[in-house]
C-alpha cells in the first residue's frame, strides 16, 4: 500500500489540516501528526486546491508534435497544477471517430501525469458540414462527453441544432468557437477598433462572437440541451450569457487566463506572441470578464494553451498562427488577477478551476471536496510566491508564452494525482 501524508495544507483557505492518502485516495483529515513509513508533503503555508481541471489545451498530437505532444504537454499541465486536461479536436487527424479519440485516451494514459480526457469534434474533419460520430465516440472507451470544432466556429444553425439534439441523450454538451465567419473572417486577427485601424490589421468584432453565442443560447433553450461557451472574450456575450442563465439555459461559459489581463494595445509592436483567438480585446471588456467571473456569470476558467512551433508563429503579424501557452502559468495568473485583488478567495479558485470545469466535462474523480473518500487528485499553492515567469524554463515543447518577463504572486508548489506526486516547484516530480 502506498501512503502519503500532507501536512498542514489549508484546504482551499478553510484552515489548515493534514491528509493522509492510501492508495490514491484520501482516508483520513484533521490532525495526524505522522504515519509511519508514508512519504511526507509539508504544506505549511500552502493552500491545497482539489487538482486542477482545463477545459480547453491543444495538445497537437497526433499531427503537430514538433509544437506539443501529449506527453510534453501533459508535462506542462503536472507543473501548472492540472490532474485532468480535455484535449481538443483541431489535431491532424482531427478526433472525429471512436479510434481516434480512444488513442487520445492510451496516449494520455502512457504518459501517466495527468488524465487527459479527449474532446470529439462536432463535424467530420471539422468542415462544419456532417456531424461526426458522436454516438459512436461517447460508446468508445474515451466515453466523450465533451464536443467542440475549436479553432472554427459551428456555424451552419441547423448543424448546430442536430449536434445540440443528438448529445441531450446522452447528457453530452458542445463547445462552441463562437466566431461568425462572415463578421470575422479567418484573416481577422485585432479587436475591430480604432487600433485595427490605425495597425493596418484585419478587425474582429465583438459582435461575431456575440451573435453566435445569442444564437446558441436559443438553439440550446429550444432543443432543451446543454451549451458551453468557450473562451468569451467580450462584455457583451458575458451579457448574453448572464441573461441566459437568468432564464433558466443550460449554458457554461469559459474565460482564458489571457483574456483576464491583456489588452489589445499590446499588439501595436506586432508582435505575432500576442496573436491569439479570440483577440485581446480593450480594458472594459477585460473588467466586464473579471467581474463576471467573481459572480459566478462564466463557470470556469479554461486555459487555451495554443503551443505553436517557431516557424508558424515567427511571421508577419497577419501570417503567424494564433494562440499562447497557458498551461504552466494558469494558476499564477488567476492568483494575481482575482485572488490578490479580493475577487475570489481560495474557494472560489477551485470552484472555477477544478470542480466546475470537472462538472461541465462530467469528470468523475476530479473536481471533489478534499474529503475522506475523494480520489486524491489536488494541488498545492503557495500564496505567496512571487514567480517571474521565464518562457525557457517550460515544459511545453513551443516558446509562444505571452507572460514571459512577468511578475505574479502565487504558484504551484506540487501536484498530486491519485495520491502520486507528479510535479514539484515547477518540475516533475
Ligand atoms: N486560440 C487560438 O488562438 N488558437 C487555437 C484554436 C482556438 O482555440 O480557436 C489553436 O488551435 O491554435
Ligand atoms: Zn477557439
Ligand atoms: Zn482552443
Amino acid at each position: 500500500m502506498s501512503t502519503l501524508l500532507i501536512t498542514g495544507a489549508d484546504l482551499a483557505g478553510s484552515g489548515a489540516q493534514d491528509l493522509l492518502v492510501e492508495d490514491g485516495v484520501i482516508t483520513r483529515v484533521g490532525s495526524i501528526g505522522s504515519a509511519g513509513g508514508a512519504e511526507v508533503l509539508e504544506a505549511d503555508g500552502l493552500v491545497a486546491l482539489p487538482g486542477l481541471v482545463d477545459l480547453h489545451t491543444h495538445l497537437r498530437e497526433p499531427g503537430r508534435e514538433d509544437a506539443e505532444t501529449i506527453a510534453s504537454g501533459s508535462a506542462a499541465a503536472a507543473v501548472g497544477g492540472f490532474t485532468a486536461v480535455l484535449a481538443m479536436a483541431n489535431t491532424n487527424p482531427v478526433t472525429d471517430t471512436a479510434e481516434a479519440a480512444e488513442r487520445v485516451l492510451d496516449l494520455g494514459r502512457a504518459a501517466g501525469l495527468v488524465d487527459v480526457q479527449p474532446v470529439g469534434a462536432v463535424t467530420k474533419g471539422l468542415a462544419g458540414e456532417e456531424l461526426a460520430e458522436l454516438g459512436l465516440m461517447h460508446r468508445s472507451r474515451a466515453r466523450v462527453k465533451v464536443f467542440s470544432d475549436d479553432g472554427k466556429c459551428v456555424h451552419d444553425a441547423r448543424v448546430m441544432r442536430r449536434a445540440l439534439e443528438y448529445v441531450r441523450a446522452f447528457r453530452g454538451v458542445v463547445s462552441q468557437h463562437a466566431q461568425d465567419p462572415h463578421l470575422a473572417g479567418s484573416s481577422a486577427c485585432c479587436h475591430e477598433g480604432e487600433l485595427s485601424g490605425r495597425l493596418g490589421l484585419p478587425g474582429w468584432p465583438g459582435i461575431a462572437e456575440e451573435t453566435i453565442v445569442a444564437r446558441d443560447v436559443m438553439l440550446a433553450r429550444h432543443t432543451g440541451s446543454r451549451v458551453h461557451v468557450a473562451h468569451v472574450s467580450t462584455a457583451g456575450s458575458v451579457e448574453v450569457v448572464r441573461w441566459a442563465k437568468a432564464q433558466g439555459i443550460d449554458v457554461t461559459a469559459e474565460v482564458t487566463p489571457h483574456h483576464l489581463v491583456l489588452t489589445t494595445d499590446l499588439l501595436a509592436g506586432y508582435d505575432p506572441t500576442f496573436k491569439v483567438n479570440p483577440p485581446l480585446r480593450p480594458q472594459e471588456d477585460v473588467d466586464a470578464l473579471r467581474a463576471a467571473l467573481a459572480d459566478g456569470t462564466i463557470d470556469a476558467v479554461a486555459t487555451d494553451h495554443a503551443p505553436h512551433a517557431r516557424h508558424d508563429k515567427e511571421h508577419a503579424f497577419v501570417d503567424a498562427a494564433f494562440g499562447m501557452l497557458g498551461l504552466e502559468t494558469a494558476l499564477s495568473v488567476v492568483s494575481d488577477t482575482m485572488v490578490r485583488t479580493g475577487l475570489l478567495d481560495w474557494a472560489g479558485v477551485a470552484r472555477v478551476m477544478s470542480s466546475n470545469p470537472a462538472r461541465i466535462a462530467g469528470l468523475e474523480g476530479h473536481g471533489r471536496p478534499l474529503t475522506v473518500g475523494s480520489p486524491a487528485n489536488l494541488t498545492l499553492v503557495d500564496p505567496d510566491a512571487r514567480v517571474t515567469v521565464d518562457r525557457s524554463a517550460s515544459l511545453s515543447l513551443s516558446r509562444n508564452n505571452p507572460w514571459h518577463g512577468r511578475s505574479l504572486q502565487g504558484a504551484v508548489e506540487a501536484t498530486v494525482l491519485r495520491g502520486t506526486v507528479t510535479a514539484r516547484k515547477g518540475a516533475l516530480a
